[in-house]
């Protein structure tokens, strides 16, 4: 066996053969894991952690299960590996992936933590021998002996991309804080030192090695921010703080009903780099900038009238998506401000269904006002989805965060706390904390205990949307409409005036004169 590799990953000796053998892999390595204010002191035995390296493990055990989905016969090592340590050289891979992965999210319900791991891998491939055709530099070998040996020992690979960003207006070298990319702090004969922090990272505890990628395009200006790397996962002076998912602590309330899946969970954390060693020969890219944007796009690809009080809770969501917009320094994105036309428009259907079955409410016998049935009806159809596509566009414009952000001890935390402070910043006038509570009430309203108003009670409040399909189908007038129809176009003798004279239910309301 590679002991070097077994040594800088603190895996076993063995290759891992099974989800079993994984598990124990991960044991005694002493990361440094801040989960709720508190150091972990085993993650493998941390109750709110385990969901999220079984649903790993579960990837061992499909490919000993179902070898020809998930595991190949590798050019590289001329053995079987896992499928998502493997680099496709055909559609057909391609198409196998797609496949193993379609049934892990059957077996797990959840997010199992290795594509982005695998994506990384793949696209490094290309790149890495591109970049050697251009400069003549030696990549691609590096990058396939790192490979090879990461195969025999059947390794998990995380791909950390996602830089915190600080104002997303700016550049990396823009930014009033240099450490908001990650980037090169130092060079030495035999390898870089990197420093920053990278946001969201799936799996990154659960892996045994990461890769540190560029985010976005790069300039001239940025070149020490271009570096590809990869690093144990327990490297010296890397630190891991974990994110809260929306109700994430009922996996320790104890029980297995609440939790909804408790044995698969996924898992993100932050990943906080300070002044760490990558020797050489793990090196992929550095300093190339202009192949940053080749990697990155390589890598990549929502009551029936009385529920016009969502819209009430929308013009918040839209506040609260405008302001997080702000603050992360993209206000005036043209596509920022239409996604918020859009939310203003989806809410304001809503309304105006609502004011105007309000509006063309009918007199009952007693004198009361009895509000249009059909019109009430499409605003109540309306609630049970236009909410959902305005929670959708207010996490697009709250970014990835809201759902990875540390929890409040951290940010209290005496030693933790200033580094949230520091990587967790948008505009550099903006609090920290301003940002973060923003943040919070976007998951609040439509992943938190808030959506339960918000988004299912608008589902199956007054009714569940057939309900109102069913209202919809008996006002429609159909046989109305046809002859409307069928008189323009010369198929029936019944002329326009005995149709409007014709008038009844619904339509007789939508021509009634208006009263003062
Ligand atoms: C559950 C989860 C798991 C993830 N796992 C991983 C992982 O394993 N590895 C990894 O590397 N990443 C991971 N990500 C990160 C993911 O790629 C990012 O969330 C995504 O790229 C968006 O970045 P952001 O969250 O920082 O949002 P932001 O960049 O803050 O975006 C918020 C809004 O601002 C807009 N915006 C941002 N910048 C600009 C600009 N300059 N001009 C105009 N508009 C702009 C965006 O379009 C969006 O509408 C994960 C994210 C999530 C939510």
């Amino acid at each position: 066996m590679d002991q070097e590799l077994v040594a800088a990953s603190s895996a076993g000796v063995n290759p891992i053969r099974s989800g079993a053998e994984y598990i124990e892999s991960l044991r005694g390595r002493r990361l440094t894991v801040y989960l709720m204010g508190e150091l972990v002191d085993e993650p493998v035995d941390h109750p709110m952690i385990r969901p999220s390296i079984n649903a790993v493990a579960r990837t061992y055990d499909l490919a000993n299960e179902e070898p020809a989905l998930a595991s190949v016969v590798s050019p590289l090592t001329g053995a079987d590996v896992n499928r998502f340590l493997h680099i496709s050289t055909s559609s057909s891979d391609l198409v196998m992936q797609n496949k193993m992965q379609r049934r892990l999210g059957q077996l797990t319900g959840t997010c199992f933590q290795r594509c982005v791991g695998m994506d990384a891998l793949n696209s490094l491939h290309s790149v890495t021998y591109d970049l050697d055709r251009r400069y003549g530099t030696h990549y691609h070998a590096r990058f396939k002996h790192f490979l090879t040996r990461i195969q025999a020992m059947n390794l998990v690979i995380g791909g950390a991309m996602t830089d915190v960003k600080g104002d997303r207006s700016r550049s990396p070298s823009q930014q009033s804080d240099p450490d908001l990319f990650l980037h090169v702090v130092r060079r030495t004969p035999e390898g870089v030192v990197v420093r920053g922090a990278k946001a969201h990272q799936t799996g990154c505890i659960n892996s045994h090695w990461l890769i540190v990628m560029p985010t976005m395009r790069l300039e001239a200006t940025d070149k020490d921010y271009a570096i590809v790397g990869a690093i144990p996962v327990d490297a010296t002076g890397v630190t891991y703080i974990y994110g809260r998912q929306s109700c994430d602590t009922r996996s320790i309330d104890g029980g297995d009903v609440d939790a909804g899946n408790a044995q698969f969970a996924g898992q993100e954390a932050m990943i906080i780099f300070d002044d760490v060693f990558i020797p050489n020969e793990h090196i992929f890219l550095d300093g190339e900038v202009e192949f940053a944007s080749t990697l990155v796009e390589r890598f990549t690809c929502y009551h029936r009238r009385s529920y016009v009080c969502k819209t009430g809770v929308g013009d918040v969501l839209i506040g609260a998506a405008a302001t997080i917009a702000d603050y992360n320094g993209v206000e005036r994105a043209s596509h920022i401000r239409d996604k918020l036309v859009e939310m203003t428009h989806l809410n304001e259907t809503i309304y105006g269904t609502g004011i105007a079955a309000s509006h063309q409410g009918t007199e009952m016998k007693s004198g009361a006002f009895l509000p249009d049935e059909m019109l009430a009806n499409v605003c109540k159809h309306h609630v049970t989805r236009l909410p959902y596509e305005i929670g959708r566009l207010a996490q697009d414009l709250a970014g990835g965060l809201m759902v990875t952000l540390p929890s409040e001890r951290e940010l209290r935390h005496e030693k933790i706390g200033p580094i949230i402070e520091k990587y967790l910043k948008g505009r550099p006038e903006i609090a920290t904390e301003d940002r973060i509570r923003i943040l919070r009430l976007v998951e609040n309203m439509t992943l938190g205990r808030n959506a339960v108003g918000y988004l299912t009670e608008s589902m199956h409040g007054a009714g569940s949307p057939q309900a109102q399909r069913i209202q919809i189908a008996r006002s429609m007038q159909t046989d109305f409409k046809k002859d409307l129809a069928k008189a323009l176009a010369g198929v029936s003798s019944t002329t326009q005036a005995e149709i409007v004279n014709d008038l009844s239910t619904y339509m007789a309301r939508v021509f009634a004169p208006l009263r003062n």
